[in-house]
């Protein structure tokens, strides 16, 4: 590991921002417990990119790696084998002073708005919390604590009151904006709408959209969602028992995915939208006539 992490910007040898997140051949095992203690294999030979700016949405049924990937890449998960390479430097065995210098530019959002807030604080006091970790002047982090949550689409008067008083939806874009506080570079937004309506997900799944294209913040989004996924990714990964089957471009692997085990997923996620419906139907049509196909041919 480079000593000081400095991560302002590295451009690649040839002048080019190289990938900010590189995720190699990365091996997860978790440490069995008890007397016939045996170590579970998580994730087996995982590799993904992300560019600066990008999103890279990461599906899969339950239990396949998702939440592990992502917290492999926040240094909660033990990396067994394999590296984690952020702007340019290898984080996988980050020190624990590394890892806090670390969390200005890697910060996450998690899936349930209602645990991941201290139900004792403040909005406001919420707010600044990373800024005054990281040391900022109490000026400042006011003035900052104002920006975000304007950015988030919160009034000012939000600020003396406690996380019991807001909704789902709101309490989401309290996270959010904790998450932005210290502007980092990539976020891990781990299933950050699976909690909440349909027209709330919509709304925080534009928040997120419009933040990365004012900011050039960086997604790892993890969702079991294959509609969600495809709202807000440039690229997706399919993971399933913890190996990624099928990666490339977003409409792509969501629509016409390659891999049987994704066009199971596709096939199975349920799709409001009247025209998407009549799309998927002439998917399943298609994929029916392979089957068809197949088991004649068996
Ligand atoms: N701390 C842990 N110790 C041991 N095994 C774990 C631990 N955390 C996760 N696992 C196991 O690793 C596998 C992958 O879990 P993970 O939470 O990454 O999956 P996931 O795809 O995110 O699932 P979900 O969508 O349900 O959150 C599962 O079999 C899970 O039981």
């Amino acid at each position: 590991m480079t000593a000081g992490l400095d991560l302002g910007h590295a451009p690649g040898e040839d002048g080019e921002q190289t990938d900010l997140l590189r995720v190699d051949d990365l091996v997860v095992e978790y440490p069995g417990r008890g007397l016939f203690a045996k170590p579970f294999r998580a994730l087996t030979g995982v590799s993904v990119r992300i560019p600066p700016g990008r999103t890279l949405g990461l599906v899969g049924e339950s239990g396949s790696g998702k939440t592990t990937l992502g917290r492999a890449v926040l240094g909660l998960a033990p990396v067994t084998a394999g590296t984690i390479t952020f702007d340019g430097r290898d984080i996988s065995r980050a020190s624990r002073r590394e890892r806090k210098a670390l969390s200005r530019h890697l910060q996450v959002v998690f899936q349930d708005p209602y645990s991941s807030l201290n139900p004792a604080m403040t909005v406001g006091d919420i707010l600044a919390e990373p800024l005054s970790v990281q040391g900022v002047p109490v000026g400042d982090a006011r003035a900052r604590v104002a920006e975000l949550l304007d950015r988030v689409h919160l009034p000012q008067d939000v600020l003396r009151r406690l996380p019991r008083e807001f909704s789902g939806g709101q309490r989401q874009r309290i996270a959010i904006a904790r998450a932005l506080a210290l502007r980092p570079r990539l976020i891990v937004c781990d299933e950050p709408v699976s909690a909440l309506d349909l027209t709330t997900q919509a709304r925080v799944l534009d928040l997120l959209l419009g933040i990365q294209q004012g900011t050039g913040v960086s997604y790892l989004f993890v969702s079991h969602d294959l509609d969600v996924v495809r709202h807000l990714s440039h690229q997706v990964a399919v993971m399933h028992r913890g190996e990624i089957v099928e990666q490339g471009d977003a409409r792509h692997v969501t629509e016409v995915p390659d891999h049987p085990y994704t066009q199971r997923l596709l096939l199975a996620s349920p799709v409001p939208d009247p025209d998407r419906q009549a799309e998927r139907r002439a998917v399943r049509q298609q994929l029916a006539g392979v089957e068809t196909n197949e088991s004649h041919a068996a």
